[in-house]
């Protein structure tokens, strides 16, 4: 009793123990006015780069986001008929915001990694109003929305993860770009392998959890599938360069499996998660998977399109003629599509495709307007991606902080296609590079 006393603070509802429940004081509601303001001023940075892209990246996103994950959530639930709480729990998982393991992956994709994070950051941010409205329209037909509690203290964690390290990469690539450099190299193979890891651990130590009913896993496989697909042809409908269609699909389909998995776990009775406990992790893996199968067989092509008998190439040219881009030419947007690199160095040994290599030097203003950044380089270097690498530094980075997500597929890939990349093509390719080393044609 006595000890009880000693314990517990005065202001302690439930005690238990040395385990106190404690009403939130001032110092949380200082931390949050503190958090508000921080978060205010990194939304305005990563606008700003919004802004230099043109908005229409991030506008196709927000609806493929908060449009097409939820709806698509609400029409597997219906169509496979699965009980309330697991209805639930996957438009749970469709009303999440993206996460931000997509940036690492995007990294190692090519993707674009500015739209990448302006993504998944403004995705967090809208989350906070969109989760709510969205699970209100969508989980009426089953439960009030009030059984559900979102922690808006996890999404606003998950922003400063995100958007403190993309602040210090830009810093720091400002004033120490080489160390940044390395960072950068360190952190996207670390970050990826996090990922992987944690995958990997939480399906073998759970794996009592999946036995749960077929038609989860189902959805769990075939959700991802949808989310990726139709995030990929909404952009390339709207006329999205190619990269960034591929940027667009993967923010689509990665959803916060984490956020989901805390909300499940806060809303709902032992019994109800028994059967849809497992869900968060299923399609955590799968949207890994799917991931690096969808996207990475696309990205795979374009780095191997030196390869002429490659069949990936035709498919390539095959949906560019099914999907033409309404602003540029088709062979523009191929050219581009094949002449990007995910990083500086690969940017340089990229003459993968050689007809296409030898016309990047006159197309460069044009990427450089389409990869404009948070920095622009001034100084007339216009390596296609130079903009990038505070960007990826600072993914990796919150990749490590949080070594949230999950996908065993591209363990092996993206160092491969690195590789490839830097040395393989280098040693196979020797003519002189007709990029920003002095055009020597
Ligand atoms: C780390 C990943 C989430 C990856 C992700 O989406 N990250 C956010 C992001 O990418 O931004 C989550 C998704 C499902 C989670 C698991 C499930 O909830 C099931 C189970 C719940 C237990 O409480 C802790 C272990 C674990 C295996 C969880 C481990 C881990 O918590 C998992 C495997
Ligand atoms: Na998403």
């Amino acid at each position: 009793m006595t000890a009880n006393n000693v314990t517990c603070p005065q202001n302690a509802t439930v005690c238990s123990g040395a385990d106190c429940l404690v009403p939130p004081s001032d110092f949380n509601a200082i931390l949050s006015v503190v958090l508000s303001a921080v978060l205010t001023v990194m939304l305005a940075m990563v606008m700003f780069a919004y802004g230099l892209h043109g908005p229409g990246g991030i506008f196709i996103g927000f609806l493929c986001q908060f449009g097409i994950m939820p709806f698509t959530a609400f029409a597997l639930s219906m169509a496979f008929n699965v009980l309330p709480v697991q209805a639930i729990a996957i438009i749970i998982m469709g009303c999440c915001p993206g996460g931000s393991s997509s940036n690492i992956i995007c990294y190692w994709l090519d993707g674009d990694m500015d739209l990448s994070i302006s993504m998944t950051a403004c995705s967090s941010i809208l989350a906070l109003g969109m989760m709510p409205l969205c699970l209100l329209i969508y989980t009426s037909a089953w439960t009030s929305s009030e059984t559900i509690q979102i922690p808006y203290d996890s999404i606003g964690i998950t922003l400063v993860a995100l958007l403190v390290p993309v602040a210090l990469g830009m810093y720091l690539k400002h004033k120490k770009p080489l160390l940044a450099k390395k960072i950068l190299q360190i952190g996207s193979i670390l970050g990826f392998c996090l990922i992987i890891i944690i995958a990997v651990v939480g399906g073998v130590l759970y794996q009592s959890s999946w036995t749960i009913s077929p038609s989860l896993w189902i959805i769990g496989t075939i959700y991802p599938f949808v989310g990726f697909g139709l995030g990929f042809l909404m952009a390339r409908f709207v006329g999205q360069p190619w990269f960034r269609c591929r940027t667009i699909a993967l923010e689509t389909g990665f959803q916060n499996a984490q956020l989901c998995s805390t909300i499940v776990q806060l809303s709902f009775a032992p019994e109800d998660l028994e059967v849809m406990f497992a869900f968060p992790l299923i399609y955590s893996i799968f949207q890994l998977v799917v991931a690096l199968l969808f996207v990475g067989g696309e990205s795979a092509a374009l780095a191997q399109c030196q390869a002429v008998s490659s069949p990936f190439r035709y498919s390539i040219q095959i949906l560019i003629i099914c999907f033409p881009p309404p602003k540029k030419t088709a062979y523009q947007v191929y050219k581009k599509s094949t002449g990007r690199g995910s990083s500086d160095e690969d940017s340089e040994a990229q003459p993968s495709c050689e007809d296409d290599c030898h016309k990047n030097a006159g197309d460069k203003q044009d990427y450089s307007l389409d990869n404009g950044g948070f920095e622009p380089d001034v100084k007339g270097n216009t390596e296609e991606k130079s903009t990038y690498k505070l960007t990826q530094i600072s993914s990796s980075a919150s990749g490590l902080l949080f070594n949230s997500t999950t996908r065993p597929l591209g363990v092996s890939r993206p160092p491969a296609h690195l590789l490839l990349l830097r040395y393989g093509l280098e040693v196979n390719n020797p003519q002189p590079r007709p990029g920003r080393d002095g055009g020597h044609r």
